[in-house]
Formats: C-alpha cells, sequence, structure tokens
C-alpha cells in the first residue's frame, strides 16, 4: 500500500502514478489517496478528460461505483489555471490528455503541490498510452496496479479489446474489455489473426 511520505521543513510537491490495465483498481486507489488527502483538511482539486462519460459527466467514478467530484477538461494547461490555491491535485484518465500533461504535472510539482496520476499504461494491443510512459519516467512514486484473468484467474496484465473495432481510443466497460494475463492475451490475439 502506498503510504504518504512525511512532510518536513519547507514545502515540496511530487509526482505519484497509479497505472495498470483496466478494472486493476486504479481509480480506487486515487479515490483513496484523494479522501485522505480531504481528511486531513488539505485544499484538492481533481481532473479528468471531457471525452470520459462512461458513468458519469463529472464525478470520478470506479467500477465499483465509489465516486469523487472532479472537474472535466479539454486541455491539459487548463488544470494549471484551476489549481493556483491548491495542495493536491488529482488527475484521472490521464491516457487521454495531450502531450502538454508532463509539462503541467511537473509544474505543478515545482509549486509545491503532491500530483497524483491515474491511467492506462498500455492500450488494447499492449502498446504504451498517450503521454503514460513519460508521466511514468517523471514520476517520484510509482504503483502498478493488476485485475484478475477473467479467463484464468491469474494476474491480469493488459486490457482485451472484445470487439472488432480499431483505433486506440475507444470509451467501454465490461462489454468491451476485459483484463487478462499475457499468455490468454496472446491466445485471443492470434486466433484474431487466423480469422
Ligand atoms: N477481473 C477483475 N479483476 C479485478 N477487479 C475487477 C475485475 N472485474 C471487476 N472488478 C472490479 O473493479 C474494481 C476496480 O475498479 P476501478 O478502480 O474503477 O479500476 P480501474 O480504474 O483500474 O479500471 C475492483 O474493485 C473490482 O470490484
Ligand atoms: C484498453 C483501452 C481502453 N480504452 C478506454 C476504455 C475506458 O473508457 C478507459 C479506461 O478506463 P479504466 O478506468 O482504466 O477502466 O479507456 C481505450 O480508449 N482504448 C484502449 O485501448
Ligand atoms: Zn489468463
Amino acid at each position: 500500500m502506498f503510504i504518504e511520505p512525511s512532510l518536513s521543513g519547507e514545502r515540496r510537491g511530487w509526482i505519484e502514478v497509479i497505472c495498470g490495465s483496466m478494472f486493476s483498481g486504479k481509480t480506487e486507489e486515487l479515490i483513496r489517496r484523494l479522501k485522505r488527502v480531504k481528511i486531513a483538511n488539505l485544499k484538492v482539486e481533481i481532473f479528468k478528460p471531457a471525452i470520459d462519460v462512461r458513468y458519469d459527466e463529472s464525478n470520478v467514478v470506479s467500477h465499483d461505483a465509489n465516486a469523487i467530484q472532479s472537474t472535466p477538461i479539454d486541455n491539459s494547461q487548463t488544470i494549471l489555471l484551476l489549481a493556483q490555491d491548491v495542495d493536491v491535485v488529482g488527475i484521472d484518465e490521464a491516457q487521454f490528455f495531450d502531450d502538454e500533461i508532463m509539462n503541467v504535472c511537473q509544474t505543478l510539482a515545482l509549486r509545491g503541490i503532491r500530483v497524483i496520476v491515474a491511467g492506462l499504461d498500455m492500450d488494447y494491443k499492449g502498446h504504451p498510452f498517450g503521454q503514460m510512459p513519460n508521466l511514468l519516467s517523471i514520476a517520484d512514486y510509482i504503483t502498478k496496479l493488476h485485475a484478475i484473468c477473467v479467463k484464468c484467474g491469474h494476474i491480469a496484465n493488459v486490457s482485451y479489446r472484445k470487439t472488432e473495432e480499431s483505433g486506440q481510443v475507444l470509451l467501454g466497460e465490461k462489454n468491451t474489455y476485459e483484463p487478462r494475463c499475457w499468455k490468454c492475451f496472446a491466445e485471443d490475439e492470434a486466433a484474431k489473426q487466423r480469422i
């Protein structure tokens, strides 16, 4: 479990990245950390990409219906404008943000803000997703979570797309994706190639 670093002396910011496949618990972990921030009476702002309207237009919502209030935004630079006077910034679905998200997170951390980012490390092909590799490279703390493979019950590494649609961005949940281990993922990918 992630334990917040102790704070002493001059206030310093840092970047935490929570990554993993779909259903691995990224949003639950983000909400858990942010609720603790609120309990500590710190000022927090939470952002998500406006395109993510799966469960709710504004709230960040987990697959288990845990929720926390957030602001949907189209452009990552908006975070710098809206997070002027806060202690902590939370960002969900970071894989969907534009190329500036890494600079935005670094700027926030330099302002002394704790930045907690959650996102998919890999897309449905098992390839790095959006700016997540860059965010992982600058992160001070990384938490990689795993779901359970729905085919064999082992640890799941990647999100298998059940439909024929291509294109990296395709919103969905259990109807469209299932978490799989590499072995089960590879078996069905190979079957797809044979069709
Ligand atoms: N195959 C699975 N493996 C693990 N958790 C699953 C699975 N299918 C459904 N879940 C549920 O998904 C929850 C995690 O949801 P969430 O935090 O929204 O994940 P993420 O943001 O990583 O997609 C788990 O607590 C569990 O109840
Ligand atoms: C693998 C994959 C996923 N997506 C979409 C599907 C969901 O709307 C989100 C991921 O949400 P979660 O909180 O991690 O469950 O991303 C996508 O657009 N493309 C993909 O390859
Ligand atoms: Zn498996």
